[in-house]
C-alpha cells in the first residue's frame, strides 16, 4: 500500500505569525538601530527585509525571533506576547514555534543530518515522528544524506538540511538571516526556491534578512530598513 503524506495540518490562523508593534532597539542607551518598527508577517507570507550592512537587519530578526529583547514596543508570535517573557518561556517558544536558518547553516557537526532534523522536535519534547521526518527530508532533497554528517555535504546541501530543520517542528514562524550569504548564485536560487515553496505549501510566516536584491525578489513582499525605519519596496509589475 502506498501512503501519501499530506501537508501537515495547520489550524486556520487568525493572528499573524509575527506581529511587531512600534519595536525600538537602542544599544548602549544611545545607538538606536530600530525606531518604532511595525510589521505583520501573516502565515503563508515570505517577507524580505533588505538593508545596507549595519542597518539593523540582524537586530530586527533577533528581536522578532525572541533571541533579543527590544528596548520598546511589542513582539507577538501567533498571538503570543513574547515581549517580557522570562528566558525559560522564551526558550520553549523558540523551540516549539520558531524555525531558524542562518548564513552559516549552524547544523550540529557531530550529529547526522537525520539527528539534526529530529533535534527541534526533541527539544520541544514532541514525540518522534519518523514518517514526517522522512517526508521532510524527501521534500527538501536531503533524504539521501540522512546518515551523513553535515561536514561531508556540499554547502547547498547543508543549507537544504538547515531549511528542513527550520520547518521540522511545523513552526508558526521561520526566520532566515542572510540564508544565501555563503552560497553562489545558482545555489542561492535553489535554496530560495525551496523556502518559497515550503512557505506556500505549509504556511508558516517567513521573515528573511538579506542584503541581496536577487534573494529579496523571491519574497512575496520586501521592505527596506533605513535609519531604523521600515519602508515597503515597490516592485515593477
Ligand atoms: N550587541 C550589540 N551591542 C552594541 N551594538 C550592536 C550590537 N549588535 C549590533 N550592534 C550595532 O547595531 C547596528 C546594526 O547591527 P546589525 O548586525 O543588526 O546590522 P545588519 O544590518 O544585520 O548588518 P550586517 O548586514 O553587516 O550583518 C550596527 O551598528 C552594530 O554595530
Amino acid at each position: 500500500m502506498t501512503v501519501i503524506l499530506a501537508a501537515p495540518p495547520r489550524p486556520v490562523a487568525l493572528a499573524p505569525a509575527l506581529a511587531l508593534r512600534e519595536v525600538t532597539k537602542t544599544y548602549d542607551g544611545a545607538h538606536t538601530v530600530l525606531d518604532r518598527v511595525s510589521l505583520d508577517v501573516p502565515g503563508g507570507a515570505f517577507i524580505a527585509v533588505m538593508g545596507a550592512p549595519g542597518s539593523g537587519k540582524s537586530t530586527l530578526v533577533h528581536c522578532a525571533a525572541a533571541l533579543d529583547d527590544p528596548t520598546g514596543g511589542e513582539v507577538r508570535i501567533a498571538d503570543r506576547r513574547v515581549t517580557g517573557l522570562g528566558e525559560a518561556k522564551r526558550t520553549l517558544l523558540r523551540q516549539g514555534r520558531i524555525g531558524f536558518v542562518f548564513q552559516s547553516y549552524n547544523l550540529l557537526p557531530s550529529l547526522t543530518v537525520e539527528e539534526n532534523l529530529a533535534m527541534p522536535l526533541r527539544l520541544a519534547g514532541a514525540a518522534e515522528d519518523r514518517d514526517w521526518l522522512r517526508h521532510l527530508a524527501e521534500r527538501t532533497g536531503v533524504a539521501r544524506f540522512l546518515r551523513r554528517r553535515p561536514g561531508d555535504l556540499a554547502a547547498v546541501h547543508q543549507q537544504r538540511a538547515a531549511v528542513a530543520r527550520a520547518f521540522a517542528s511545523r513552526p508558526d514562524l521561520v526566520v532566515a538571516d542572510e540564508p544565501t550569504g555563503a552560497l553562489d548564485a545558482d545555489e542561492a536560487a535553489e535554496v530560495l526556491d525551496l523556502m518559497r515553496a515550503l512557505v506556500d505549501e505549509w504556511a508558516p510566516g517567513l521573515l528573511m534578512a538579506t542584503g541581496d536584491p536577487a534573494a529579496a525578489s523571491r519574497a512575496h513582499a520586501t521592505f527596506a530598513l533605513e535609519g531604523g525605519r521600515l519602508r515597503p519596496v515597490l516592485t515593477a509589475v
